[in-house]
C-alpha cells in the first residue's frame, strides 16, 4: 500500500529526519469544534456516533478540514472493548462512560472472554476501512486501544472513579482475580489492534489513562507488564510497511526507563515532565509525543507560540519529536487556539530540523 503524501508523523515516531515537527492533538475530533456536536446531535449519542461508521469516518474527518494536522485519529473510544465483552456500555448525560454490569463477583471475572475483533467489533473495522478510502492517503491514520489496566479501572469500578477504591481494593486484596481480568483484556487489546492494523491503520497507540494512579511497584505488575504483553503480539508490519506504536501512561514520568524498556517505538508524555528531560533519560531508543499542557490553549494565540516554542526549544535540535498535547483537548477551547497551535508548531518546528 502506498504510503501517505504526508508522512512527516510516521517518520517522526521511527526517529528519522523531518524536516519540521509534526503535529496532532488528542481528542482532536470532539466537543470543542461546533461540527461535531452538529453530527453527535444527528446520530442522536456518542456511543452511537461511535457505531456508525459514516458518522464516525465524517467526525474523524472534521478537525482535518479546519487545521494542517499530520495525523488522523479514529473517532471511537477506548471502551469498545468492554462493552463487546457484555458489561453494557452506555453515557449518562454529562456524568461519563458507566456499565450496567461492572465486574465484582468471581465468576462473572472468571467467565470474560475476549471478543473477536471481526465480528463483536466489526463497526470500529468498518470505521477504519471507511476513513482510511476517505484520507485519500493525505495523513497516515492512527488506531487506538486503552491499556488493560486503564480498561479494567472502568470494568471494575463500573465508570470514571476518583479514587479507585473498588479496583485497588482487588489489587490488593484479590489480585489473582485483577491478574485474571489483565490476562484476557490483554490478549483481547493484541487482537484488537491487529484487526485495526489489518483494516488499515498506520500507527497504533495505547492510551494508559490512570495507570499514573498506581504505586511504584503496582504500575510495573499490573500495568507495564501487560502493555508489553500487547507490544510483543502486536503486528510491526503490514504489506511490507512500518507500523509504529506509541504507549502514553499519564502520570507515567517517573516510569520511563522502564516504560522504554516494553520494547514501544514511542512514549506519549503528559505536561508534568520536561521533554528535555525525558528525551536525556531515553536516550535515544524511543521517539517522544508530547506535552503541552492542554490549558495552554485557554489563553491566546501569542501566548500559546511561545509555549510551543518552550516544547521544541526544550526537546531540541534533531529528529525523533511529534507535538502533542499532555492530554486531550478541553470542550471548552476555542478553535482558533487550536489553529494557532497547529501553526505555531509549524512555523517554529523548522529551525530544529536543519542539519547541523
Ligand atoms: C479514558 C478514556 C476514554 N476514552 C478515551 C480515553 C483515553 C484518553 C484519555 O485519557 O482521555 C480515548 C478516546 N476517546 C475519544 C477518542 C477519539 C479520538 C480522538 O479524537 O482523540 C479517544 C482516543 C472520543 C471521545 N470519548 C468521549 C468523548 C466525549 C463524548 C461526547 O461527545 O459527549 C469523545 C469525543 C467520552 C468519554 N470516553 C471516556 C471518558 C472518560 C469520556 C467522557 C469524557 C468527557 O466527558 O470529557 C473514556
Amino acid at each position: 500500500m502506498a504510503k501517505p503524501e504526508n508522512d512527516t508523523f510516521i517518520r517522526a515516531l521511527l526517529r528519522q529526519p523531518t524536516d519540521y515537527t509534526p503535529v496532532w492533538m488528542m481528542r482532536q475530533a470532539g466537543r470543542y469544534l461546533p461540527e461535531y456536536n452538529q453530527t453527535r446531535a444527528r446520530a442522536g449519542d456518542f456511543l452511537s456516533l461511535c457505531k456508525n461508521p459514516n458518522l464516525a469516518t465524517e467526525v474523524t474527518l472534521q478537525p482535518l478540514a479546519r487545521f494542517s494536522l499530520d495525523a488522523a485519529i479514529l473517532f471511537s473510544d477506548i471502551l469498545t472493548i468492554p462493552d463487546a465483552m457484555g458489561l453494557g456500555l452506555y453515557f449518562a448525560e454529562g456524568e461519563g462512560p458507566r456499565f450496567e454490569r461492572p465486574l465484582r463477583e468471581e465468576w462473572e471475572i472468571r467467565s470474560l472472554i475476549a471478543p473477536d475483533p471481526d465480528t463483536h467489533l466489526r463497526y470500529v473495522l468498518d470505521a477504519v476501512t471507511q476513513i482510511r478510502k476517505a484520507l485519500c492517503n493525505q495523513v497516515p491514520l492512527i488506531g487506538f486501544s486503552g491499556s488493560p489496566f486503564t480498561l479494567a479501572c472502568y470494568m471494575v469500578e463500573g465508570g470514571s472513579s476518583s479514587d479507585f477504591r473498588q479496583i485497588k481494593t482487588m489489587l490488593y486484596a484479590r489480585p489473582d482475580l485483577l491478574h485474571h481480568i489483565l490476562e484476557v483484556t490483554a490478549n483481547a487489546v493484541t487482537a484488537y489492534l491487529n484487526a485495526q492494523i489489518e483494516a488499515g491503520a498506520q500507527a497504533v497507540m495505547i492510551f494508559d489513562s490512570w495507570g499514573g494512579a498506581l504505586s511504584h511497584a503496582a504500575y510495573q505488575e499490573f500495568s507495564l507488564h501487560y502493555m508489553q504483553h500487547i507490544l510483543a503480539g502486536l503486528k510491526r508490519e503490514h504489506d511490507g510497511v512500518r507500523i509504529p506504536n506509541i504507549v502514553f501512561t499519564k502520570g507515567g514520568g517517573l516510569w520511563l526507563e522502564s516504560i522504554v524498556e516494553s520494547g514501544c517505538d514511542a512514549v506519549g508524555l503528559d505536561w508534568t515532565i520536561d521533554i528535555g528531560e525525558a528525551r536525556r533519560r531515553v536516550q535515544g531508543k524511543v521517539a517522544l509525543q508530547g506535552n503541552l499542557d492542554p490549558a495552554v490553549l485557554f489563553s491566546s494565540p501569542d501566548i500559546i507560540a511561545a509555549e510551543v516554542e518552550k516544547v521544541l526549544a526544550s526537546y531540541g535540535h534533531g529528529h525523533g519529536h511529534v507535538f502533542n498535547l499532555g492530554h486531550g483537548i478541553s470542550q471548552f477551547t476555542p478553535p482558533e487556539h487550536a489553529l494557532a497551535l497547529v501553526e505555531a508548531v509549524h512555523a517554529l518546528s523548522a529551525k530544529y530540523h536543519t542539519s547541523q
